[in-house]
């Protein structure tokens, strides 16, 4: 394993950051410097390890959470679990949450918002067949309303005034939690606002969950913490689910053969469905090649990978998970490793199963072609829409 040491005199190597192609720009860092790598953004040091050992040994016993102030300030000072740094707070935090708010019995309550949220993007398609659909846009629909109907128990409709309110503040948590780059980065900046949002409750949703473990237990978790933890949600489960759903079908997109075998690979396998019955929860664990699609298409380093660069879904067939652990970590690993992972995955498949059995998709004609250029951010979104025509499957 090679070692590498990269850092320019003031900015460091924040001017070389490649921001439209992170990946590729890291990829060639690994290539040159090796396994793992000393970089500097702007006053911050950072170690990028590309090597699956050094990571592992990392993120099982090493890695925390630096304090840094945006994250601070949105996480009621670290009383959330996302930005809390490791330590006895977290410990309990995290248990109390994977025992009540991501138990499997939990995920499992959730399964009606979910299919319900699948449905209504599925029945606007079919509102718009053969006319340009903004799948990014959809996707983002999809993913917010899905947590917040988790979350509180409430769903939006697209243009409602509350939605495009909590879609903002989200969006606004968001940039600010990147916007350390400034504040802490580069300490002469930074002045912040504390985002508090009213919201209401309904019966078994996750706020319920917490009110209820506040009304038994007054002393297990406190007000600050009920609003850190709904931030970690909102932050942490409504733009990383969209990606997902928007990447995958940008690579299918991009390999028409195996977009067409995962279709007829959904449609064998779960038969005719009539008067738009969808598929649902149950059926996913019918669908291993679907599984094998979005698993590669969340995989990301491409130095361990035997032909890196192709699209090979086959590559998941017939393994363990724990065959790919640390070999791919788009959810983290070790203690940190991401506690919605189940219900994100749930999220991803029961949307790229529907969309992919009830429509075939084409770029819309005269588009410029399909793209893979992404945005800066904690989440490493699609810069331009995707923007595709669904029509009707001919048999
Ligand atoms: C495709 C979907 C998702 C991806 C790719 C993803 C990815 C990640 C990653 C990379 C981490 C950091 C892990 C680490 O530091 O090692 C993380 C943490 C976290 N994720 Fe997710 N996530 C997804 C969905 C969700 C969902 C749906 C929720 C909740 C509803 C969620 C809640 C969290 C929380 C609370 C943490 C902080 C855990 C901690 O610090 O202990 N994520 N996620």
């Amino acid at each position: 394993m090679k070692i590498g040491d990269l850092q320019g005199p003031l900015l460091g190597n924040l001017l070389q950051f490649d921001n439209a192609k992170p990946l590729a720009y890291l990829q060639d860092l690994s290539h040159k410097y090796g396994g793992v790598t000393y970089l500097r953004h702007g006053s911050t040091p950072i170690l990028m390890v590309s090597s699956r050992k050094v990571a592992k040994q990392i993120l099982k016993s090493q890695d925390s959470r630096p304090p840094v102030l945006a994250q601070q300030k949105l996480s009621y000072n670290g009383v959330d679990m996302a930005f809390s740094p490791y330590n006895p707070h977290w410990r309990e935090t995290r248990r109390m949450c994977t025992l009540h708010l991501f138990s499997p019995k939990q995920i499992l309550s959730f399964r009606p918002v979910s299919e319900a949220q699948v449905s209504r993007v599925v029945y606007k398609l079919h509102a718009r067949l053969n006319q340009p659909a903004n799948l990014s846009d959809m996707a983002m629909s999809l993913a917010s309303n899905t947590i917040y109907g988790v979350a509180f128990g409430k769903t939006y409709d697209d243009d409602e005034y509350e939605k495009k309110k909590l879609d903002k503040l989200v969006l606004e948590a968001q940039a600010l939690m990147v916007s350390f780059y400034v504040s802490d980065h580069f300490k002469v900046f930074g002045s912040l606002m504390i985002i508090s949002t009213p919201f209401s409750s309904s019966e078994s949703d996750i706020i319920d969950l917490m009110l209820k473990l506040k009304r038994e237990k007054p002393d297990s978790i406190t007000w600050d913490q009920i609003k850190a933890l709904l931030m970690n949600l909102f932050v942490a489960g409504t733009d990383t689910v969209a990606a997902a759903i928007v990447w995958t079908m940008t690579a299918l997109m991009l390999r028409l053969d195996i977009m067409r075998k995962t279709q007829e690979h959904i449609r064998e396998v779960v038969g005719r469905k009539d008067n738009g019955i969808m598929i649902t929860e149950d059926e996913l664990m019918k669908l291993p090649y679907l599984k094998a699609v979005v698993m590669e298409a969340l995989r990301l380093d491409p130095g361990i990978w035997e032909d890196p660069e192709e699209f090979v879904p086959e590559r998941f067939l017939n393994v363990s998970d724990s065959d790919w652990e640390f070999k791919m970590i788009p959810f983290g690993g070790g203690r940190r490793r991401c506690p919605g992972m189940n219900m994100g995955m749930v999220s991803i498949h029961l949307a790229l199963a529907n969309l992919l059995y009830s429509f075939d998709w084409a770029g819309p004609p005269s588009a410029p072609p399909i793209d893979t250029e992404a945005l800066p951010g904690f989440t490493m979104h699609k810069k331009n829409p995707l923007i595709l025509l669904p029509t009707l499957p001919l048999s």
